[in-house]
């Protein structure tokens, strides 16, 4: 059987694609081995957010004086999350793909020839021919790291640590990446006993120098155990040994080591702005999303889909995308925004201090605490803080960060200001409304020295 594409994988990046081509008068089909929606709907974005919800609101309404009482419902919170994830059924999402014409296929997708996917499914095996591309968007698995004693032990990966029905008496989350952090707060704040591992001398290690302290503290003050340069070296079940000799014991284990892309060889799919698989003649083979290891981001996949599918279309129609359109995933490379959703809050796009002078940029670093009258005004003691870098020969920002309660929709200005390239000097102009926290914007730039 025939189609324009066939994309392989349907979750968020994959039905972007797919959409796309669709909408553009390709016919598509998407093959899905699992649940339609992928890794963010049922064990990743959705349910983990929900998870962390309930906790971050009560926490806020307690730091305001006035609010009295008030405490969190776990099995209330993991039934929402359980609404979050339409009960791990994948048939609302299915509706949608087939009203937009995407022909969902079910089963295993594997590329078997140029331009051809094989599909084994329940029904067995189907060869699959497609006109102009073929899109791999199958996304990312964990990684477990080599412990003694891991393949004998039951541990959690993110999965289960979204998906648990109850909450565990006590647990061990080995990683001070960004499931650790946000795993370890959500179960700390609905009741389990948890302790965190953390390789290097703070969680979040890849982000600026600042950031993991202040969220190391956020989770300490809601008794979670941070042990810091903490490399594990085996397993068994309910405890973890360190390299040091340090054992660390809970009724269960989440392993948050990283991912890597669902691909045979576990390697990524490099490709060039508009998707195309490098290395392969005849423009049909593209890829997108977390199996590319650019940004293993929902967001950040989705733009690429949006991408891919626009460079297919006008491909198919005899043009090649232009530089800088709608058909380069360009940003990738300057503006990637991301919010880890602790309390505190981390928010940061572009490039931190450290990688622009690596770089071999001349930068300037403006370091600031959030106190404006906004942030004094959303809670009291709010605690905050900033980092603004400037390439000081352009005069334009190559990175910002945010750190404090509910500084995520902060985080928008700054990708607009530097994927807009607009200049410290014309951001003077950007004037925030008072009493809100973008008021730090100002001070900011103050301190630049405007
Ligand atoms: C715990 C956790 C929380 C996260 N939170 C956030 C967040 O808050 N914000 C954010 O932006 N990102 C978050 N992420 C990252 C986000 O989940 C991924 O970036 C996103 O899911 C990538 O989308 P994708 O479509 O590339 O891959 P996936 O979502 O992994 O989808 C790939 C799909 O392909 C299918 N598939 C794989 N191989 C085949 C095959 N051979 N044949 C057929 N189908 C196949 C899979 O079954 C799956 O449905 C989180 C990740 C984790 C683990
Ligand atoms: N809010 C969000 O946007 C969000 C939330 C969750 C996940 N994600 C995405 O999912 C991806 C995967 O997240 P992740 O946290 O699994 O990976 P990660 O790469 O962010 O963090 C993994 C951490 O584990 C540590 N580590 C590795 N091996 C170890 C060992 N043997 N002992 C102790 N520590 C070890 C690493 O140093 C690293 O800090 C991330 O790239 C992230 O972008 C995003």
């Amino acid at each position: 059987m025939d189609f324009d594409v066939i994309v392989i994988g349907g979750g968020p990046v994959g039905e972007n694609v797919a959409w796309r081509t669709a909408a553009g008068g390709l016919s598509t089909a998407m093959v899905e081995k699992e649940l339609v929606g992928g890794e963010c709907s049922y064990w990743a974005c959705m349910p983990s957010k929900a998870l962390l919800r309930s906790g971050h609101a009560l926490a806020a309404a307690q730091r305001v004086k006035g609010v009295v009482g008030g405490s969190l419902d776990a099995a209330a919170v993991l039934e929402r999350r359980t609404g979050f994830t339409s009960n791990w059924d994948d048939s609302g999402q299915v509706q949608w793909a087939e009203s937009e014409n995407i022909h969902v296929l079910r089963g295993n997708g594997e590329v078997t020839g140029e331009r051809e996917v094989t599909v084994r499914g329940a029904d067995g095996e189907t060869v699959y021919r497609a006109r102009h591309a073929v899109v791999v968007c199958t996304g990312s698995v964990p990684k477990m790291p080599p412990l003694d004693g891991i393949g004998d032990t039951p541990v959690w990966t993110s999965r289960e640590a979204t998906s648990a029905r109850e909450v565990p008496d006590s647990l061990v989350v080995l990683g001070g990446g960004v499931v650790g952090v946000e795993m370890a707060q959500a179960w700390a704040r609905l009741g389990s006993q948890v302790k965190l591992v953390v390789s290097g001398d703070r969680p979040l290690p890849k982000m600026e120098d600042f950031v993991g302290p202040l969220v190391a503290e956020g989770l300490q003050a809601d008794g979670v155990e941070v042990l810091l340069n903490g490399r594990a070296s085996s397993i068994k079940p309910g405890e973890l040994t360190l390299q040091d000799g340090r054992t660390v014991r809970g009724s269960h284990i989440l392993v948050a080591t990283g991912r890597v892309p669902a691909t045979k060889d576990a390697k990524p799919l490099t490709i060039d702005d508009s998707g195309l698989v490098s290395g392969v003649d005849g423009r049909w083979l593209y890829a997108a999303g977390d199996v590319t290891g650019r940004a293993l981001l929902t967001h950040q996949g989705k733009y690429q889909g949006r991408a891919v599918g626009t460079a297919i279309l006008e491909r198919s129609r005899g043009f090649e995308p232009k530089e800088r359109s709608a058909g380069q995933a360009w940003a990738d490379h300057v503006a990637v925004p991301q919010v880890v959703f602790t309390d505190p809050e981390v928010a940061f796009v572009g490039h931190t201090a450290e990688e622009a002078r690596a770089a071999g940029r001349d930068v300037k670093v403006v370091d600031l605490d959030i106190a404006v009258a906004g942030s004094s005004l959303h809670a009291d003691g709010y605690k905050g803080r900033t980092r603004m870098v400037v390439d000081e020969r352009t005069r334009t920002l190559v990175g910002v960060t945010f750190v404090g309660q509910d500084v995520a929709e902060l985080l928008h200005s700054a990708t607009v200001a530097i994927v807009g390239e607009v200049t410290v000097d014309r951001l003077w102009h950007a004037v925030p409304a008072y009493p809100t926290i973008s008021e730090v914007w100002l001070r900011m730039l103050e301190s630049y020295g405007l």
